[in-house]
């Protein structure tokens, strides 16, 4: 590996007797692993087909083998699991989203901390996830949608947009910002070659002008998480020091307090700032926290948590009711109502949205955006003038004289909310996601669940004892 040189120099003057060993961590193979999503897979992970090893700082968690595939398998495409880099699990670990909470993911695609997060909220409260580049935006879009996210709001906005758009909103905010990614090094020969001492200083800039944005938009009480996959200090503790003098209403929180201290995490150096600050800015330092790959199996990570000072106040449910369902919704309700079960046993997060939607009676909540039907997340807020890719939960298609349900709907899906599904062995499931027809039970009319070892993939139509395939054409792959 051809690291710059500017580079090796400059880890040299900040870690000393320590850059060997740093250095030497290049030689090691790349650490890769993958998280399991409790919205759609909550058997033990033991019985995922792979060699799995905890990761410490991450409930959901595991070190997997690269060579076994996980990203190759049809229980990926289902959204059983996401392949994550460990590190960066840290960062949804250190923000603790809870059930209810109102969260934004300012910096999202691809997706690694929003279908975290989601996963935290267990379906309730609300998750925004944004992106700036359209591209990336559809592929976090795709990402909340594998993954069976029913309550996220995907957008495709600058932060400044954004923070116009929600002031004092949000209760939780990360901020997983761009960077110079020397974190990356080891993965990815394009963030060797774009990096440079000037790119450091570039993403600073950019790195100031994001928190701007995440303070504009994060309720007092507040709690905004800052990371990066850099060691650059001006990206890292500098960028914390900065906006603490600016911001002298947030205080940085012991990372000791959320997270294990027993597995090689760290804590922040003060000794990297790059210019003199306050006492009561470098007391703070040290609650920031520093994942180092040559102190533990991840390829390097840094992040803060910063709580804004006052008291969170609650985002009111949206306030207009009315009473009768709308004409345009009856296919739709009638769809719904004939095909799913509401479940008391159940207290998964699939279980509750169902119920959410088929007990409201707030019809506001059931949106068309063009032909498209959402389920809109429960709390009260405009998504006018906002470029939204994904206005919470995609219900399904307006046809003529028909209602087609949407793949969203089916990957937050579980097989015992439905009245109708098929569980496919591993070579249909297979077949399935190439986009063929599957056999199926005679007596199976209509739209169908089409499960592989219990979690949804997609769905069917089944007529005459076949299963026609409506797996999306855009998503089929020959595993
Ligand atoms: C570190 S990545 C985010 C990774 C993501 N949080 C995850 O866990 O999958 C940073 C993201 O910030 C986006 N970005 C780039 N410039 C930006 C800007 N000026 N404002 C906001 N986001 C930006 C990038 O496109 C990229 O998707």
């Amino acid at each position: 590996m051809n690291l710059p040189q500017d580079f090796i120099t400059r880890m040299q003057e900040l870690l000393k007797e320590e850059f060997d060993s740093f250095l030497s961590g290049y030689q090691n193979t790349k650490s890769y692993g993958l998280r399991v999503n409790p919205l759609k897979y909550n058997k033990d992970p033991k019985a995922l087909p792979f060699t799995l090893t905890p990761v410490p700082w991450a409930k959901e968690g595991f070190y997997a083998v690269f060579e076994e595939h996980p990203g190759r398998h049809p229980l990926h495409e289902s959204g059983a699991y996401y392949i994550q880099e460990p590190s960066a699990m840290s960062v949804a670990s250190l923000l603790q989203a809870e059930p209810g909470d109102i969260v934004c993911d300012l910096c999202a695609a691809p997706g690694g901390k929003s279908t975290q997060i989601a996963g935290h909220l267990a379906g309730k409260g609300m998750l925004l996830s944004n992106e700036i580049y359209p591209a990336r935006a559809k592929i976090l879009s795709q990402n909340i949608e594998r993954l069976g996210v029913g309550n996220s709001v995907v957008c495709n906005e600058s932060p400044d947009r954004l923070a116009d758009h929600f002031p004092l909103f949000f209760q939780k905010i990360v901020v997983d910002a761009p960077c110079s990614g020397e974190g990356m090094f080891r993965k990815d020969e394009i963030a060797i070659k774009e990096w440079s001492l000037n790119q450091v200083q570039v993403c600073r800039k950019r790195q100031e002008m994001i928190l701007e944005c995440a303070d504009r938009m994060l309720q007092p009480g507040g709690v905004m998480v800052y990371s990066t996959c850099t060691f650059a200090p001006e990206e890292d503790e500098d960028i914390i020091a900065w906006f603490l003098e600016n911001h002298p209403d947030y205080m940085v929180e012991d990372w000791k307090e959320y997270l294990p201290d027993n597995c090689g995490l760290e804590s922040g150096r003060t000794a990297f700032l790059c210019k003199e600050y306050d006492d009561s800015i470098l007391r703070q330092i040290p609650n920031t926290l520093r994942l180092w790959p040559h102190k533990l199996s991840g390829e390097g990570h840094f992040a803060a948590r910063l709580r804004k000072k006052g008291t969170i106040t609650d985002i009111p449910d949206k306030k207009r009711q009315r009473k009768k369902a709308p004409k345009e919704l009856a296919d739709c309700l009638a769809f719904l109502n004939d095909s799913l079960i509401v479940s008391d046993q159940e207290d998964s997060a699939s279980a509750g949205i169902v119920k959410d939607m088929l007990s409201c009676t707030d019809y506001n909540r059931f949106r068309f955006f063009g032909d498209a039907l959402y389920f809109l997340p429960e709390k009260s807020f405009s998504l006018d003038t906002l470029k939204v890719l994904r206005a919470g939960l995609h219900l399904g298609t307006r046809k003529k004289n028909r209602f087609e349900p949407a793949h969203a709907l089916a990957m937050m899906l579980q097989e015992n909310l439905v009245k109708q599904s098929h569980c496919c062995t591993e070579a249909e499931a297979t077949a399935y996601l190439h986009g063929e027809t599957i056999p199926c039970d005679a007596s199976m009319k209509s739209w169908t669940l089409v499960t592989y070892q219990g979690v949804s993939l997609g769905w069917g139509k089944a007529q005459n004892g076949i299963l026609k395939n409506h797996y999306p054409k855009g998503l089929r792959i020959f595993l």
